[in-house]
């Protein structure tokens, strides 16, 4: 499932995160890189660990702990600490598939990468190109979204960013361990989850016994299921 998670940050944290990323170190994008996508990575990323990249990472976090809509389609165990990337001059991502296990550095911890995060800290009518293009099942989609919102697509997906021909598109870029391994599981208990909000606020008496009914199998499916 690729889904769109509107306003993590506002506008004014945007603001506030561009300032600090101008003044922030970059280097080049294949530092993290394993070694196909190295070879296809052209992009510049804030150095890992660095004071701006933690600070710009809280404030993602915590944006991302406000929203319910993240908080059910990615049923999160742990989130890589975000990181931020750079493309301009004609620089892109080749299509690759992401390490299925990344180490922080910092910590140490190890994460699965069930899900791929971008959020995009550029406004779109500042540059051309640029585009996330993921690939699933169902064919190819390609995502370019306003600042302050981000794409959540499942880790496993091929995907590639295509050349920045005008401007820059900076962005964050993370990894989440689901609670939740199996796309198609965590899909299937979002949509239960949806339906259930949806109906959340009907009084009639078959609703809301219905309702009940239908919170327990969410539960029971997420105790099923769940890995911690
Ligand atoms: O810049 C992006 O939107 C995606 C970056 C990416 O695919 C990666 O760093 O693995
Ligand atoms: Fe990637």
């Amino acid at each position: 499932m690729l889904i769109e998670i509107p306003n993590v940050l506002t506008a004014e944290q945007v603001a506030e995160a561009r300032r600090m990323l101008d003044q922030a170190e970059w280097v080049d994008g294949r530092v993290t890189s394993g070694y196909q996508a190295a070879s296809v990575k052209r992009n510049l990323q804030v150095a890992e660990g660095s004071k701006a990249a933690i600070a710009l990472g809280e404030m993602v976090l915590t944006g991302l702990a406000r929203s319910p809509l993240f908080m059910s389609a990615a049923l999160p165990l742990r989130v890589f600490p975000p990181m931020f990337n750079s493309y301009s001059g004609g620089q892109t991502f080749g299509t690759h598939v992401d390490t299925a296990i990344r180490q922080v550095a910092t910590t140490g911890q190890r994460i699965r990468t069930d899900l791929s995060a971008t959020l995009f800290l550029t406004p779109p009518e500042d540059y051309d190109g640029g585009e996330l293009v993921v690939e699933d099942a169902y064919g190819s989609h390609s995502v370019k979204l306003p600042v302050g919102h981000m794409v959540l697509y499942p880790a496993t997906s091929l995907h590639h960013v295509t050349p920045v021909t005008r401007g820059a598109r900076v962005s964050s870029f993370f990894w989440i361990q689901s609670m939740i391994r199996h796309d198609a599981q965590r899909t299937m208990l979002f949509d239960l989850d949806t339906a259930i909000q949806r109906i959340a606020g009907e009084q009639t008496e078959a609703v809301k016994t219905s309702a009940v009914q239908l919170t327990g199998v969410y539960h029971n499916l997420l105790r099923e299921w769940a890995e911690m």
